[in-house]
């Protein structure tokens, strides 16, 4: 059955009951949670919690053993990852994979180009200037014509987020994507997702500086050891007895 996505609280993403093991170990057991269009959602918990598993099962990287994924009403669990990508997932990762022999521009191009359905109709603008734009957006459109390896760490953490939005995202999965970055930086950074987030993209962050996913997200969910532990606003997942145990060591 195909849901009514144009309603504000329809979910965009629906996962229920999803289990991933690994030999004998269980990585996820039995995780069930929605997410609406438009949210801003943070993923935590400690280390081998399970969030990395968690995105994997979502872009198609794992295939879980039990539970199902839905996104915009469908059914998605038996789809690679480059179809649920044509989709609309978008993933950014925490260590940036640029093409390193091409510029920022080209390694726009490039997501563009896979982002666009084949034998669809020809896009309203070139797709050099849906690049460029996607790079002011991100403060990057200096950059444009330069080689990769000339970017710094914050540079190339909007850049690898700007390959991500190349994709036409309706959910961008951003991974740790301020890790290693000073507090100013990390500010920027965080100010982007957050106007990203303004513009309908339903984001998932996962993040271990916690000042930023607490700042960015209007709700939080804790794993800990393959399970969830907290859902809901991000004071009341902060103050969750089990959270502070579990995520802080306390
Ligand atoms: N391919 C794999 N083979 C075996 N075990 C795995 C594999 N991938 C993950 N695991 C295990 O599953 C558990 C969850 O790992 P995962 O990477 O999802 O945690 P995480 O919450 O993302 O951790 P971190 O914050 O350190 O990135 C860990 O115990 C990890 O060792």
């Amino acid at each position: 059955m195909t849901q009514d996505i144009t309603s504000v609280d329809a979910p965009l993403l629906q996962i229920d009951g999803l289990t991933k093991t690994f030999g004998g170990f269980t990585a996820l057991d039995n995780i069930s949670v929605d997410i609406k269009k438009g949210e801003r959602f943070g993923l935590i918990g400690p280390n081998g919690s399970g969030k990395t598993t968690l995105i994997n099962c979502i872009s198609g990287a794992l295939r879980q053993n039990a539970g199902s994924v839905m996104f915009c009403g469908e059914d998605i669990t038996q789809l690679p990852p480059h179809l649920r990508a044509r989709r609309g997932i978008a993933r950014s990762f925490q260590i940036p994979r640029p093409f390193k022999s091409m510029t920022v521009l080209e390694n726009l191009m490039v997501g563009l180009d896979f982002a666009s359905v084949p034998g669809a109709a020809a896009a309203a603008l070139p797709e050099e200037e849906v690049a460029m734009s996607i790079l002011a957006r991100m403060g990057l459109a200096a950059k444009a014509g330069a080689p990769t390896d000339t970017l710094s760490q914050v540079e190339l953490r909007k850049m690898e987020l700007a390959r991500a939005m190349a994709m036409r995202p309706k959910l961008l999965i951003s991974d740790e994507a301020m890790a290693g970055l000073s507090h100013s930086e990390v500010d920027e950074v965080l100010d982007l997702l957050i106007s990203l987030g303004d513009e309908d993209i339903t984001i998932i962050m996962i993040e271990h500086i916690m000042q930023a996913v607490m700042r960015f997200s209007k709700r939080m969910m804790c794993l800990d050891a393959g399970r969830i532990i907290a859902l809901g606003a991000p004071d009341e997942v902060m103050a969750n007895k089990r959270v502070q145990e579990a995520y802080l060591g306390t």
